[in-house]
């Protein structure tokens, strides 16, 4: 049985979460942990408590803990995970370089996933983007753009920024040397070779991302499409298993290595 508590418990993928994890055989809810003043503070989900404030508690119950909050909850969050030897999968997005920092740090000790998606199809998709932006060349331009709900509060979402890293991986350059601001912001013609993102925000959009490959006369789409959080909800509970697994030691992963796909 592999004990999972759910950080963020009452947020549209912590609700998701709940359900694939009381799904999943072999799946035990360890406990929920939320904001103070959260309307789900203190209800009860599976055996436990919605603890509010206090991550630890809920870490000392569970092997592994998913987190899908805010980028200021991350540091209490992988204390919790330290102080209980569990280990931790992070979805949440918007995380800048310290946080990235903290994390390296904390997979020293215990071990860590932190991945901007967890589906199975956009890890393929950035294995595509990868592929397709080494064998092209630098003459081909690549546009990212990508639409979400209107409650999305990060921008460009962490999936595109994760889609241009493997844009720029296949064109051999960080992706900091290769981001373009926005077009709107930079008059004048696009600089070659450069990475751009473009993000919409409306309605109840789960997530979709387009990678868009324009050469001289020619071009080429991938994309993928979430038509729902569900298959956001099974990679999280899938990757938090494989990461609570018999010996697992510490240190980063990500999707590909849950997958299988390398
Ligand atoms: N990796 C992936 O595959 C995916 C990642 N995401 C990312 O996951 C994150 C959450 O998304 P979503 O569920 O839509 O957002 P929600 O706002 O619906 O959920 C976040 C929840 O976390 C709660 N929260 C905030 N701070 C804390 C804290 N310190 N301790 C515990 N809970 C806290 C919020 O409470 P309150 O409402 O009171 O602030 C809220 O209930 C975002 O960063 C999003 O981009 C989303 C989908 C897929
Ligand atoms: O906030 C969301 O909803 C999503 N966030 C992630 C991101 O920023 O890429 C993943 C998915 O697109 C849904």
């Amino acid at each position: 049985m592999i004990r999972i508590g759910v950080l963020g418990a009452g947020g549209r993928m912590g609700q998701a979460i709940i359900s694939e994890v009381q799904a999943t055989p072999d799946s035990w809810l360890a406990g929920g942990v939320e904001r103070p003043g959260h309307p789900m503070c203190g209800s009860v989900i599976g055996d436990g408590q919605i603890i509010c404030a206090n991550a630890a508690p809920v870490a000392h119950k569970a092997d592994v803990l998913i987190d899908f909050t805010t980028p200021e909850a991350l540091d209490e969050h992988l204390r919790a995970a330290l102080d209980g030897k569990a280990a931790i999968l992070i979805g949440t997005t918007g995380l800048e370089a310290r946080h990235h920092a903290a994390i390296d740090e904390a997979a020293r000790s215990i071990a860590v996933l932190q991945t901007a998606n967890t589906s199975l199809g956009v890890t393929v998709l950035a294995a595509l983007v990868e592929q397709a932006a080494r064998a092209l060349g630098t003459d081909w331009d690549i546009e990212i753009s990508e639409l979400h709900h209107r409650h999305k509060v990060d921008a460009p979402s962490g999936t595109a920024l994760f889609l241009g890293e493997a844009a720029a991986r296949g064109r051999g350059a960080p992706l900091e040397t290769l981001r373009l601001p926005p077009h709107e912001d930079t008059p004048g013609a696009r600089r070659p070779g450069g990475i751009g993102f473009a993000s919409l925000r409306g309605g109840s959009a789960a997530g979709d991302h387009r990678v868009l490959l324009a050469g001289e006369g020619e071009r080429i789409e991938l994309a993928h499409l979430a038509e729902g959080r569900d298959i956001f909800a099974k990679g999280a509970v899938k990757g938090a298993r494989w990461l609570a697994g018999a010996g697992r030691k510490p240190g980063r992963y990500r999707m590909a290595d849950i997958f299988g796909l390398g």
